[in-house]
């Protein structure tokens, strides 16, 4: 652990102006905002009103979980973010820039500064543990001696040295989960997007997962993480915005699953 530490420690010195790593999408400023959604309203076609009229500013360093009954509009809020969707109407910043701006050739940069995990891991079966961190990191053009020197401690930091060889199907769940977290986070992004990573995990598994994303959080990375782990926010006692049919119900500090 005490190894652990000192590398998110060093992460965190990384992540101390993380204004940088967004330097070159837009070419504008950023403020103490990561995550800014202004009257944000998303319709599907034919009339499906997934988000309406949804406003929230999630701070730099902030951890926030997303809460809602299913289809009230927390996957339709991550795919916004990661672009892959566009609002019908208002307006949405990451880093500071505003994405409605943001050219098409630009968007692979937002998405190399926003790291995601999932629930069902997406890693690739056939690859080793290193292998499925290294592939990440090849497809954004990293160099082999880079990889060489970024993907072990990366898996270090996530307590998987032991298991670099391994594939997935070798793995347990929550070991995947890690493998999965190392390759969001190897090249240390100021925002982690989580879109329920304990859905597939027992609950002691799931804690050591969330202990896990709480050192990432306090070395400077944003997490916003979608959950319906009520036990966890319950336990964790961040901040909750919770999502009823598209709309914003309640945006508290230490908030629990429910009011
Ligand atoms: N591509 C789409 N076309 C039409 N309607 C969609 C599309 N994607 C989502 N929806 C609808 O938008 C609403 C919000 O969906 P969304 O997936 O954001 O909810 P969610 O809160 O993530 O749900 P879950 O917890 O089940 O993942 C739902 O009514 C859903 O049926």
């Amino acid at each position: 652990m005490q190894e652990h530490d000192s590398q998110l420690t060093t992460a965190s010195t990384a992540l101390a102006e993380p204004a940088h790593a967004y330097a070159d999408v837009a070419g504008q400023p950023s403020g103490a905002s990561m995550i800014v959604l202004e009257d944000v309203r998303k319709i599907y076609e034919p009339n499906v009103v997934a988000l309406d009229g949804v406003s929230f500013v999630i701070d730099k360093g902030e951890f926030v979980f997303v809460v809602g009954a299913s289809g009230s509009g927390k996957s339709t809020i991550i795919r916004l973010l990661l672009k892959e969707l566009e609002p019908t109407s208002g307006r949405i910043l990451v880093g500071g820039r505003d994405l409605g701006r943001l050219k098409h050739s630009k968007v692979p940069l937002l998405r190399r500064n926003v790291g995601c995990v999932f629930q069902d891991f997406k890693l690739l079966p056939n690859r080793t543990a290193a292998e499925n961190v290294a592939y990440a990191l090849k497809v954004q053009g990293e160099s082999n001696a880079s990889i060489r020197k970024k993907v072990p401690e990366v898996l270090n930091l996530v307590g998987l040295a032991h298991k670099m060889g391994s594939r997935p199907d070798e793995l347990s769940g929550g070991e995947q989960q890690r493998v999965s977290i190392a390759r969001a986070f190897v090249n240390h992004p100021p925002l982690l997007i989580c879109d329920e990573p304990t859905g597939n995990l027992d609950p002691d598994t799931s804690v050591g997962i969330m202990q896990l994303l709480h050192r990432i959080n306090t070395s400077g990375t944003t997490i916003l993480m979608v959950t319906h782990d009520r036990e966890m926010v319950d336990k964790m006692r961040k901040r909750v915005i919770a999502l009823d049919k598209g709309k914003l119900m309640r945006d508290e500090r230490r908030g629990g699953y429910e009011t």
